[in-house]
């Protein structure tokens, strides 16, 4: 029996391939490593920081970081925008937050998926999900594993503002114990970052992220102490407060898989 096409019969078939669907534009996949290239300096520096711990200085072009910038305040002031949260003792958290692709909060943690003004996220950015793929493949951490997130958490820190040492550890207990790497992303104002296997203060290390650094803990470092001591100010990149008009302060995104 002849083949059809658009419901015509096509008889005398001579080659297979040129009767194969074509698309006329790209695949998801190329689209996301197009960004990515547009996003990721040729040259950048690696550190290590502990095991599944590494800290990529300069990975972020220029132009990524004004993407990213842009991305989030394109969503910034609508439903499920920035706020100003609180901690289980009703305390104001000393920064901005909003989430992307699904809702953690410092009291409810996972549980709910709209905010108490009935909001819900945005949708996770797919440029978002490149970046966290592609610097986990960068980190070539032995036993480090991959993953996609599906949770983006952004912080704006003024230069007030800071956050304590926490852990983070709601996400399922399944990736936690993996050691599902979580992909940090710093932009504008520098910040001290500290960081520990525990919460003694004297053991703590100490270190700055800059604008376009990206650090990645996963492995035996998923569980991590860590925390922004101090945000400096007149830090970053005067460019990049000029063209986005990004408010004083630090930008980070925080990426992972619950
Ligand atoms: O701003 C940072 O560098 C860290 C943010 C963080 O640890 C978090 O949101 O859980
Ligand atoms: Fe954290």
């Amino acid at each position: 029996m002849s083949k059809q096409y658009h419901n015509i019969p096509c008889p005398n078939i001579e080659d297979e391939s040129e009767a194969e669907p074509f698309s006329l534009i790209m695949t998801d996949k190329v689209r996301r490593n197009l960004v990515f290239d547009r996003w990721r300096n040729s040259i950048f520096d690696r550190k290590e920081l502990g095991p599944g711990m590494v800290l990529f200085k300069n990975y972020l072009t220029h132009m990524g970081q004004v993407d990213i910038v842009n991305i989030c305040q394109k969503w910034a002031m609508g439903p499920g925008g920035f706020y100003h949260p609180s901690n289980r003792n009703g305390a104001k958290l000393r920064l901005h937050m909003m989430c992307f692709g699904r809702l953690w909060d410092p009291v409810t943690k996972y549980e709910k998926s709209y905010r108490s003004d009935g909001s819900a996220p945005p949708p996770l950015p797919y440029e978002f999900i490149s970046l966290a793929e592609n610097a986990i493949q960068d980190a070539q951490v032995h036993g480090l594993p991959s993953t996609l997130p599906d949770i983006c958490v952004a912080n704006l820190y003024s230069i007030y503002d800071r956050l304590g040492l926490h852990q983070d550890c709601d996400e399922h207990v399944g990736g936690l114990d993996r050691g599902l790497p979580v992909v940090s992303i710093s932009i504008g104002n520098s910040a001290e970052f500290l960081y520990g296997h525990t919460r003694d203060e004297n053991t703590l290390e100490k270190v700055l992220l800059e604008s376009g650094d990206v650090l990645i803990f996963g492995g035996k470092s998923r569980l991590i102490f860590h925390g922004v001591k101090k945000i400096l100010s007149d830090s970053g990149p005067s460019q990049l407060f000029q063209e986005t008009l990004l408010k004083g302060g630090r930008l980070n995104l925080t990426l992972k898989h619950h």
